[in-house]
């Protein structure tokens, strides 16, 4: 948990004064019974009412220090753990954002979402409660002991028999109860993983009535989370009890040997009070440290969670020095290189010795069944994944040249499933390139065939997208999408089936759009429709993560069985003339 060192040299200061303040209090209550036993062996025993005036205005004295203490240590305890878990979920923020697409499929959504949440809270509940009580609690246990040894050697024997059961039990309980912890954060993970898949396929559980499904799966996980925590809060609370129990037979072994001294004229009543005292703090302060230590197993299993994904590296590296003697001068656009490439849980390569090149300027068209391997191109040109084998070179240098900021400038992508986000429909275009201007964002709407319909929304480009672009249709929420990677200028743009959902002829406009708007920019169209590619310098036909064939669309058409049989198909059809 090295990543935690960071808040400690930020906030150490600031922590041990609190605990400065603390040790204040913890003196100023372990003063009281001392005094307590003087007002009553020497004031009431005696009938000195000077006595009792003077030790107890020196009680008030002590106790109205102890407050202030116990004042400005709270302020300073609530301070330091709300800035420290500021920090820290602000940094993992950065950290998850930096983190490469093998990281984020590793620990998946809903487990992230909690880390950055619940395990930061207990983390942050934890520190509050050092700075609050249980540093204090061991303080106050020490000293107890000290002036109960002092005040009385021989009742001290009594307090020598029952720390050590009560420490063993503390023990016992964090041994046990730690697992469960563990088992408890991940238990809430899948609640939440189930609630998210829910979420977001809300509409589609509707048509398909299976939202009872959705229930008894949610329910499965539910009830898991409420066994594993009622069994790790019985462990827990099991334990509460037994210490309990222990130190009050001490308190009762100590009232009757303490009887007996004072039956024989050994002992006197102040001391057995202030003693009794004593060992009632002992008591208070063993029963927090039991709780700190629930609160710590508990804290320490965040930590944890948190720490792993803190202490996940970047497999992406920045070799700029390295690769300059890999730059390839003879070409400027984009070129696979032998490459092949399996996701973590695939068995079979997803893409095998995958060899093409487009020069800049030129369009490449994907085609193939589904599941050939067309997204995943993309995402290894965009370095969500780099490769098993072989290399990938853009603009004559392999991709880990780049730094990836450096790279996905460069790139603009319009996916499968266009992404648009609460705000106006201007707000969304220039998502692509915060300093695009006025004119640029419409310049960038007309090549996508958008410019028309948002004029037409009821506030123009002002007009308000619902979160995910629900108030928009499919083919609208293409076309935004569209115009919002062309204002990035980019010097590569793919288009990963951006148009399935825009008619024929619209599809056939944008394209030739498309062309006239960039003359040097590098075009990568995926799509299953011929009429989006035909048009390409060079189209790749991928089957089974290999590159079946390649060629124009004349050539392809007396090359490839499968590009001729979907032409064909399309054609029949009567809905996609192939023009
Ligand atoms: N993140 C992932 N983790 C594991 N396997 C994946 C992942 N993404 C894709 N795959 C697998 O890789 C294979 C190729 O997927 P890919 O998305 O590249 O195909 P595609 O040709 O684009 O398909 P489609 O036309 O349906 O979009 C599929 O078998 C898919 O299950």
């Amino acid at each position: 948990m090295l990543y935690l060192d960071v808040y400690w040299k930020k906030y150490r200061n600031k922590f041990l004064l609190a605990l400065l303040f603390l040790a204040f209090e913890a003196f100023a209550d372990l003063l009281q019974p001392a005094f307590m036993a003087k007002i009553v062996d020497q004031g009431i025993a005696r009938s000195n009412m000077a006595a009792i005036w003077r030790f107890g205005l020196l009680m008030l004295c002590v106790t109205a220090i102890g407050a202030v203490c116990a004042s400005l240590r709270n302020i300073l305890s609530g301070l330091v753990s709300q800035r420290f878990a500021q920090d820290l979920r602000q940094d993992l923020y950065l950290k998850i954002q930096k983190l490469p697409q093998t990281g984020i499929d590793h620990f998946g959504n809903a487990t992230l979402i909690i880390r950055m949440t619940n395990d930061v809270t207990r983390v942050q509940t934890f520190a509050n409660g050092l700075m609050r009580i249980m540093v204090k609690a061991p303080l106050v246990g020490i000293g107890s002991l000290i002036m109960a040894v002092h005040l009385n050697p021989r009742l001290s024997l009594v307090l020598l028999c029952v720390a050590p059961l009560i420490a063993l039990s503390i023990m016992m309980n964090m041994k046990i109860s730690y697992p469960y912890f563990r088992e408890v954060q991940q238990a809430l993970d899948q609640v939440n993983r189930s609630m998210q898949r829910y979420l977001a396929g809300i509409r589609v559980i509707r048509v398909f009535n299976r939202s009872e499904y959705e229930q008894k799966g949610f329910q499965k996980n539910n009830q898991r989370l409420a066994d594993l925590t009622a069994v790790a809060t019985k462990i827990g609370s099991a334990f509460g009890p037994l210490v309990n129990f222990t130190v009050n037979a001490g308190v009762i072994a100590i009232l009757w040997f303490g009887a007996v001294g004072v039956n024989q004229g050994t002992m006197r009543t102040g001391s057995i009070i202030a003693f009794t005292n004593y060992m009632m703090q002992l008591l208070f302060a063993l029963m927090v440290v039991n709780n700190a230590f629930n609160l710590f197993v508990r804290a320490k299993a965040s930590a944890e969670r948190i720490g792993e994904v803190m202490n996940r590296g970047s497999d992406h590296t920045f070799k700029r020095a390295m690769l300059t003697a890999h730059v390839r001068n003879d070409s400027n656009g984009l070129v696979f290189h032998k490459v092949t490439f399996s996701y973590k849980n695939t068995e079979q390569p997803v893409l095998s010795n995958v060899d093409f090149r487009i020069e800049a300027g030129e369009t490449l068209g994907v085609t193939g069944p589904i599941a050939s391997g067309k997204s995943t191109i993309v995402q290894l040109i965009l370095r969500f994944y780099d490769p098993d084998q072989g290399i990938i070179y853009f603009r004559g240098h392999p991709l880990p040249y780049y730094s990836l900021e450096e790279l996905r400038k460069r790139i603009a992508i319009v996916p499968q499933e266009p992404l648009l986000f609460s705000g106006s429909v201007k707000e969304n275009i220039r998502w692509g390139n915060e300093k695009a201007d006025e004119q640029a964002i419409i310049e960038a709407a007309c090549v996508a065939d958008a410019d028309d319909f948002i004029r037409h929304l009821p506030n123009g480009y002002n007009s308000l997208v619902g979160q995910g672009g629900v108030n928009l249709s499919g083919g609208q929420k293409q076309r935004i999408s569209i115009a919002r990677a062309l204002v990035r200028n980019p010097d590569l743009l793919i288009l990963d089936d951006a148009t399935s959902a825009v008619d024929a002829q619209t599809d056939r406009e944008i394209r030739s759009r498309l062309k006239e708007y960039s003359e040097c920019m590098t075009c990568i169209i995926i799509s299953q429709k011929i009429n989006s590619i035909k048009d390409a310098n060079r189209i790749i036909v991928m089957s089974n993560g290999m590159i079946e064939a390649s060629g124009t669309h004349q050539e392809l058409l007396t090359s490839s069985p499968f590009y001729r049989d979907v032409c064909e198909a399309q054609m029949m059809k009567g809905t996609e003339q192939i023009d």
